[in-house]
């Protein structure tokens, strides 16, 4: 059994992670941590796993997680898991850190973004978690900087045709939606619900901070820095992240050698899912799932090549990731625990 502590088990990724972890057949969750619920019961912050998730709310005690816990999931904000996660390595802990802090191996690109980085020297030593692609770093790593939701939906259909070099990085453009829970469970005007409900809007245009996640992954896989133009919207959903890339190959290529690229490259990763010609990703195929689903098509009239993916910004865009990352890390088929099929509605 692999004990697992969730730092932060009360935000929505913590809690998916728990959700999910709790019919991990390999799994026992001996810590979740919240400041604001510490003493209650999961099941009481949130009542549909009365009965059946009855495990208690503590405070982050880094003595308690080190004698307790193999492998420490962080699901807090940007900017604390750095301060916490050497002395949980130094104690002998395995982590997966949700956030951002460990996702780029240059900590000088960290701080253009974010801010001063307060663990410098394990940057290098973190591996970059989209599982598809560094499944043997992952599988020996300490330390494991999970993707954001955002570059996870856009990497998984780009890369397998940037490692073949076909795709001419001087411009990519990638648009993507995401459902509101990206966000986070904390209240605020922007995600109250009649500011978003009926809306659709375009925010951080050309200055989001996973613009340089993405570019900085293409760059480590093609040795050339791409120029890509990023646009995220809040779509008034709940969970779920669609995106369309848009791009130039550097030579003629038909659909279907695209196609078979992609193929290939999926053909043994069972979250990855090429659709069928013609049938393309919905978020309610991916909703509550692992998956990503892919689509894509070549415009006659422009030579452009459309990349359309899905995932849920929740499982496949962080805990489900998480989760595979565990998997990949203790040797277990990527899928245990995972299995899970979306609502038919
Ligand atoms: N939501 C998403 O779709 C995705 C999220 N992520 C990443 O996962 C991490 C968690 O995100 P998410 O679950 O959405 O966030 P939430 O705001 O929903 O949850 C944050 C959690 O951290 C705890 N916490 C502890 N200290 C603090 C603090 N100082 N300020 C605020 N919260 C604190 C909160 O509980 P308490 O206040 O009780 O301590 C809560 O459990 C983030 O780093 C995020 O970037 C990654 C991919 C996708
Ligand atoms: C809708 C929404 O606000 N989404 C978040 C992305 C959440 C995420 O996955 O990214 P991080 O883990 O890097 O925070 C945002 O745009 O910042």
């Amino acid at each position: 059994m692999i004990r697992v502590a969730v730092i932060g088990a009360t935000g929505y990724a913590g809690a998916e992670l728990v959700r999910i972890l709790s019919s991990h057949p390999q799994v026992r969750m001996t810590m979740l941590t919240s400041r604001q619920y510490a003493g209650q019961l999961f099941s009481d912050v949130f009542p549909p796993f009365y009965k059946r998730i009855d495990l208690p709310l503590e405070n982050y005690d880094v003595k308690k997680i080190v004698a307790e816990a193999d492998l420490v999931f962080m699901a807090l904000p940007h900017q604390l898991p750095m301060n916490m996660v050497p002395e949980l390595l130094e104690g002998g802990c395995r982590v997966v850190d949700l956030s951002a802090d460990f996702r780029f191996s240059d900590p000088v690109e960290y701080e253009t973004f974010y801010e001063t980085h307060r663990a410098p020297e394990l940057c290098g030593e973190s591996v970059y978690g989209l599982s598809e692609f560094f499944k043997e770093d992952i599988s020996g790593a300490r330390l494991v900087g999970n993707p954001g939701c955002y570059p996870t939906c856009i990497l998984l259909p780009l890369l397998p045709l940037v490692q073949k070099q076909w795709v001419d990085l001087s411009h990519v453009v990638c648009d993507a939606k995401s459902g509101v829970s990206g966000a986070g469970r904390g209240v605020s005007l922007a995600t109250h619900y009649c500011e978003i409900a009926q809306g659709f809007k375009a925010y951080k245009v050309g200055a989001h901070r996973h613009r340089p996640e993405i570019a900085s992954i293409i760059e480590g896989v093609a040795e050339q820095r791409p120029a890509i133009t990023f646009v995220p919207h809040l779509v008034p959903t709940i969970r779920g992240m669609l995106a369309t890339s848009y791009l130039k190959l550097k030579e003629n290529r038909t659909e279907a050698e695209i196609r078979e690229c992609l193929q290939q490259a999926y053909k043994d990763r069972p979250f990855v899912r090429i659709l069928p010609e013609g049938r393309f990703p919905d978020l309610s195929f991916v909703r509550g799932t692992n998956y990503c689903d892919i689509a894509l098509r070549l415009d006659p009239e422009t030579g452009v090549l459309i990349l359309v993916s899905a995932i849920d910004n929740l499982v496949k865009g962080a805990s489900g990731q998480a989760i595979q990352n565990m998997n990949i890390m203790w040797k277990l088929d990527e899928t245990m625990g995972l299995d899970i099929l979306p609502p038919v509605i």
